[in-house]
């Protein structure tokens, strides 16, 4: 990617293009990437919304594939100049089989990987996620920390087990030898709690509380703080990221990155009221409503039901013995590493964030009705 940046346009690969964060990379690259010329959506499920983009002067291809499938990644793969892997299974209330999330998330990276060092594509950004650090089992806090936080990262959740191992494979992937010779440069991600337009779990508190007459009744202590991020600052970083991979490889390369903005340090709960607040929803009790050792039963109840109840209906409900000790444990980042390596800033700010979001909750709270 020596040339110019406006001689040369770049062909750039997004995996997992229609998801919650895919869509919002792959809007972000077309609005602020000047040396794209073509853009590959690669995702299991293209949505509809990817024609609209076809009408623009960069070239939009839609791929429908499958992570798993080595052919289908490296045909997707091949001639592109940046890979910005985010296809995954993210699943922490027991919808896939373990199995299912290891080979998506973890043999569906080796594939991306392999696919760059076969094809000669050379700078690789992957979206992991802060479970990758913690919350551990032990439930041990991690309060304000950074990416040099010493932190006893132990997992036995399929999913943070799988997002450590394609994290780590990410890694020592970086400066293998490609195809035409040259070293390939990869780097980490990881994302605290997304939030912003498209957030499902955001929509599911949002339709319960309107099943409950506009009440949710709190269940974790407010002390818990939980780092939350905007999506589309997210988005910035990987499209930040992802154009200076090239020109600070010898930084960059085989580092990590925790997404950071503005957002304010709360209760998972307390932040979700930001905006279901203002969409009319009121979160009942200053403290949980029901002791600790109650919900612990009520979440291990849930895994019971959806153990007896999985050959016959899929029963997935956000309590359950992992979201539960997750949601409990405090854990958010205080850093500026990315903005250090890569000049990252917040586009968005914390106030715009709010806005965003609660126009869109209350759009998809409409369309519940
Ligand atoms: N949502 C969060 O709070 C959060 C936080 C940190 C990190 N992350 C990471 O960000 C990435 C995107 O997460 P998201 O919240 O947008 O999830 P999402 O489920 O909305 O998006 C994932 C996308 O990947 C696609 N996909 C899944 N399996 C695939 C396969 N086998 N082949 C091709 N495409 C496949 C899905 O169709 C979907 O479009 C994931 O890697 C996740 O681990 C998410
Ligand atoms: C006990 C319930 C009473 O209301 C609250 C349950 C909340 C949980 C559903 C969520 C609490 C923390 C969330 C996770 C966290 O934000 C970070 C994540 C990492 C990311 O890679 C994937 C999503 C998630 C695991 C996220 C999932 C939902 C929570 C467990």
């Amino acid at each position: 990617m020596a040339d110019s940046a406006q001689a040369q346009k770049l062909v750039y690969l997004v995996t997992g293009g229609c998801g919650f964060l895919g869509e919002h990379v792959v809007r972000m690259l077309l609005q602020r990437e000047p040396r794209l010329g073509e853009l590959r959506v690669f995702d299991r499920h293209l949505g509809p919304w990817l024609e609209e983009l076809k009408t623009g002067p960069v070239r939009v291809t839609a791929i429908q594939g499958d992570v798993t499938e080595a052919h289908e990644v490296a045909a997707a793969v091949a001639g592109a100049h940046v890979v910005i892997h985010t296809a995954g299974l993210v699943d922490v209330f027991g919808r896939a089989s373990p199995e299912t999330i290891h080979e998506v998330n973890v043999q569906g990276t080796r594939n991306v990987i392999e696919a760059c060092v076969q094809t000669g594509t050379r700078f690789l950004v992957y979206t992991s996620s802060m479970e990758v650090v913690g919350p551990n089992t032990k439930g041990h806090p991690f309060y304000r920390g950074n990416e040099d936080t010493l932190y006893e990262a132990v997992h036995r959740h399929p999913y943070p087990c799988s997002k450590a191992l394609a994290e780590r494979l990410v890694l020592e992937a970086n400066g293998r030898e490609v195809h035409g010779g040259l070293p390939l440069v990869t780097c980490a991600l990881r994302p605290t709690g997304i939030y912003g337009e498209g957030h499902q779990i955001m929509r599911d508190f949002y339709r319960q509380g309107l099943r409950l007459g506009g009440w949710l009744f709190r269940a974790i202590p407010a002390s818990v703080e939980h780092g939350r991020v905007y999506v589309g600052n997210v988005a910035w970083m990987h499209v930040l990221a992802a154009r200076e991979l090239e020109r600070r490889a010898a930084l960059m390369g085989g580092q990590v990155y925790f997404c950071y903005d503005g957002s304010p340090y709360k209760s998972y709960e307390d932040f979700n009221m930001e905006f279901l607040g203002p969409c009319g929803l009121q979160l009942v009790g200053a403290r949980p409503l029901l002791p600790y050792w109650l919900l612990v039963f009520l979440a291990a109840l849930n895994a019971l039901l959806q153990w007896l109840l999985r050959p016959l209906v899929l029963y997935a409900p956000l309590l359950n013995p992992y979201t539960l000790a997750v949601a409990n444990t405090t854990f958010t980042v205080s850093t500026n590493k990315a903005q250090r390596h890569f000049g990252y800033e917040p586009l968005f700010s914390w106030e715009d964030s709010r806005t965003r979001t609660i126009l869109w909750v209350q759009a998809a709270g409409s369309s519940a009705q």
